[in-house]
């Protein structure tokens, strides 16, 4: 195995936003969880929506035109609330951005993924998560970050 296989330089780093979309069921946070297809790679892990951003974008911008693309929303972008770095054992690196959103207009429609859900925060750990999002759904369901 020659060194690049080991540490995945040869790979570009991806750029990726993604959202954290809150709403309260009476006094439980919950939060929006996404379920990757079976056809995909990572298939059937849970995630936040989002997707890479695109040349020129700007990561805001990027995240309001993935949650417009997968979930049909029209979203209000709040504050980015954590930034992330993980490189996946295939050797490829994701830049990880997390930005709340507390406001959307339209009605949430499943349009690319095999399950969507509303989750309340301290299930989080009960879904088998992408890597890269282990620590943040950690803090989100001990009530540390939001
Ligand atoms: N949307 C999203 N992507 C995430 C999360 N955590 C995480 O590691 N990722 C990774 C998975 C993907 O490699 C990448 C997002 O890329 P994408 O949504 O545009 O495309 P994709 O899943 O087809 O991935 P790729 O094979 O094209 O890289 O970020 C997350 O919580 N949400």
């Amino acid at each position: 195995m020659g060194e690049h296989a080991e540490t995945g330089a040869h790979k570009p780093v991806r750029f990726v936003v993604a959202a954290l979309i809150l709403r309260s069921s009476g006094d439980t946070p919950e939060v929006l969880i996404c379920q990757r297809k079976p056809d995909q790679p990572m298939c059937l892990k849970w995630e936040f929506p989002g997707g890479k951003i695109e040349p020129g974008e700007g990561p805001e911008a990027a995240l309001a035109r993935e949650l417009d693309e997968e979930l049909g929303i029209s979203a209000a972008i709040g504050p980015r609330v954590a930034r992330i770095r993980h490189k996946y054992r295939n050797g490829g690196a994701v830049d990880l951005q997390f930005f709340t959103v507390r406001e959307f207009t339209g009605e949430i429609e499943n349009r690319i993924f095999n399950d969507v859900r509303w989750a309340p925060m301290t299930t989080l750990p009960d879904y088998d998560f992408l890597a890269a999002d282990l620590g943040l759904i950690h803090d989100l369901a001990e009530g540390k970050l939001l």
